[in-house]
């Protein structure tokens, strides 16, 4: 693992930087022979309009920008990166600052430690400590046990939840910190708290922290170290916060602002009002490129009436950056990667705990998120109370003349019914709105893929199986299903079976679909349509025959059948004087729906290896849609 180096050799450094995307209009450079580097201790800025490239370049540099062409060189602690430690080393704090919203303050610092920091190294007391700590240093003791909230249930400020985010980054040891706009969407006074506060972090932790960041304050711009200031994806400058203005000024630009962010963004901004201000202002642009691309090949010092007396604690850092921006000047460029070549990059970082120990923190995660979802609990016992109601009466103590072959028919085929749609809505939704922090998650190589994916499954069960137990029994004493305890148990576990394979179903739609409301879509159409071939709406035999397979794939076909062949089996009917159809043995009735043609174990076992099948997919989707897929160099 790479190990915090001396202050001489630039924790990163970069060169020779160029990234091209594909457009309509055929390939565009979005970043130009961009060159830099940062210290340990350093805050930098990453400034300029929008557009101007700050979040690509951030991107770029936290190996984290996908898609399209990307060359140059990178480099961590002086040395090639490799992916695995830089990953490792590497805190990422996203502009959207995607949380549970169920969860506390301190549960989400607490998963993020117990998760990321190894346990060879930090027993889970010292974790818990360390939570601790990041929250006293982020301000954030007091709001500890609030909900994060959102999503139109109340929780943390704004503010509060940004530093959240840090603090999720902070509770590990990481040696560069990256922020993408933190201060966006903040009122002025939270967002120069957060500047002041990641700013005391880097100094206390030593690290290098880059931020990207739209209009600072004076003050807070008077907290960064350094700028890298960017136009049109082009180098403006790259230097000392406090050498900037005087920079600009060597050039013939004087500040004339009381706020120096406002006056780079003045400088910098291209004039869309026409197309002769649009060319003026890029020639402009241009012209400064060419200016800091001379001054950085000349040294990158400034004339000494020019240059401004720097504090003593950072004097150090910044000479040696004027020093390495000058050894970048002439680099060639080293790798070339497209995305084509990215994906056999393996951008994993291997586990830092064993996976039972993952397992079991994501299963407790997610069964606390599971458990919050109170107006989820709610709406399945309401379902588990009016499907005991109308089922309970509607086919209230079934007797064993013709009206009750067609009331156990009925009551079979709604109960089946009734036990997936309500649960599996829910579930396509809890884990769509889940996805974004599987990402993030993911990227950060926080945890394996198998841990999260059967901690997640398994926290749905018992929102499936404890509702869904109390309306079996509900259904099968008020309608008087055939009493044996035998029967009872088979109807039991072909419910369970029958639960599991829809939850398998609702997570392979929510991995195959990318948005909430087409996944509401596709889901019911797909489950009416397989309804069809359940065995009740049409007989099996009279289905078209290149349609008839259809029903081997169908989770009700299997359960129908079971329930049906569980009931009715052994049941003799009384016949009615006028009737001319009459069905006198349950068996007759199996046999006119055509549902016997497996036996109940094998219908239960099928339904089961249905479910497995749902699973593999569903892990294989997520799998394939979580893979870190950045390019690299
Ligand atoms: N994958 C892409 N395909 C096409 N254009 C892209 C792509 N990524 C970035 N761009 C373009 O590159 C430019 C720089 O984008 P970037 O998001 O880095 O800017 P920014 O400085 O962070 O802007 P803002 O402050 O508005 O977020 C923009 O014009 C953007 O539209």
């Amino acid at each position: 693992m790479a190990e915090k180096n001396s202050s001489t050799t630039p924790v990163l450094s970069w060169s020779s930087l160029n990234y091209d995307v594909k457009t309509k209009q055929g390939s565009r450079r979005i970043l130009h022979n961009i060159c830099g580097n940062v210290y340990n201790g350093e805050l930098v800025a990453i400034m300029g309009s929008s557009g101007a490239g700050k979040t690509t370049l951030l991107n770029v540099l936290s190996g984290r920008v996908q898609g399209g062409r990307l060359f140059g060189d990178i480099k961590f602690n002086g040395a090639k990166r490799n992916p695995h430690d830089f990953k490792r080393m590497l805190a990422f704090v996203e502009q959207d600052d995607m949380m549970y919203p169920q969860l506390t303050v301190r549960e989400t610092l607490a998963a993020s430690a117990r998760l990321r920091l190894p346990d060879s190294k930090y027993t889970k007391a010292d974790k818990l400590e360390r939570v601790d700590t990041v929250l006293r240093q982020l301000r954030l003791s007091h709001v500890k046990d609030t909900f994060i909230g959102g999503y139109g249930a109340r929780g943390v400020s704004g503010g509060e939840r940004k530093r959240v985010s840090i603090g999720v980054e902070l509770v590990t040891d990481p040696s560069i910190l990256v922020l993408d706009e933190p201060s966006s969407g903040l009122d002025s006074s939270s967002a120069e708290m957060v500047v002041a506060l990641t700013k005391q972090m880097t100094r206390e932790r030593n690290l290098c922290t880059l931020m990207t960041i739209h209009q600072p304050s004076a003050e807070m711009v008077a907290q960064f170290d350094k700028l890298i200031l960017l136009s049109q994806g082009k180098l403006i400058y790259m230097g000392p916060m406090s050498e900037a203005l005087p920079y600009f000024a060597s050039l013939g630009f004087p500040s004339t602002h009381s706020n120096p962010a406002n006056f780079f963004i003045d400088l910098t901004t291209i004039d869309f009002s026409s197309d002769k201000a649009m060319q003026e202002s890029e020639q402009h642009v241009q012209a400064l490129a060419d200016s800091f691309a001379k001054f950085r090949d000349g040294g990158g010092r400034l004339p000494a009436s020019h240059s401004s007396e720097l504090p003593a604690s950072i004097a150090t850092a910044q000479s040696n950056s004027n020093i390495a921006v000058s050894s970048y000047s002439g680099s060639e460029i080293h790798n070339d990667i497209t995305q084509e070549e990215a994906d056999l990059v393996l951008l994993e970082p291997p586990p830092v705990n064993s996976w039972l120990n993952e397992f079991s923190i994501l299963l407790q995660r997610d069964w606390t998120l599971v458990r919050r979802k109170t107006s989820v609990l709610a709406g399945l016992a309401a379902t588990s109370i009016t499907t005991i109601i109308f089922l309970g009466f509607v086919f209230f103590q079934l007797k064993h003349d013709q009206a009750s072959v067609q009331n156990r028919i009925g009551a079979l085929f709604m109960f089946s019914l009734l036990c997936s749609y309500p649960i599996i809505f829910p579930v396509i939704t809890m884990i769509m709105m889940g996805r974004g922090m599987l990402m993030r998650e993911r990227s950060a190589g926080m945890y394996r893929m198998t841990a999260f994916f059967f901690a997640k499954t398994l926290s749905f069960y018992p929102l499936a199986i404890i509702p869904y137990t109390f309306a079996y029994i509900g259904v099968y004493f008020i309608a008087h299903l055939q009493y044996s305890a035998a029967k009872f148990f088979i109807g039991l576990a072909n419910t369970y079976v029958l639960l599991f394979t829809a939850i398998g179903f609702a997570f392979g739609i929510a991995m195959i679909v990318s948005r909430i409301e087409v996944a509401l879509i596709i889901a019911p159409v797909t489950m009416s349509n397989l309804i069809l071939f359940a065995g009740n709406l049409s007989n099996s035999r009279a289905v078209t025959p290149v349609l008839r397979w259809i029903k081997y794939l169908c989770m009700y076909y299997y359960a129908y059948s079971a329930a049906m062949q569980n009931e009715f089996s052994g049941l003799e009917f009384t016949c009615d004087d006028d009737s001319s159809a009459c069905y006198r043995t349950g068996e007759a009735v199996i046999e006119a729906y055509n549902l016997n043609a497996q036996a109940i174990w094998l219908c239960i076992v099928l339904n089961l290896c249905l479910g497995i099948g749902n699973y593999i997919i569903a892990y294989g989707l997520t799998r394939w849609l979580a893979k870190p897929r950045y390019l690299w160099i």
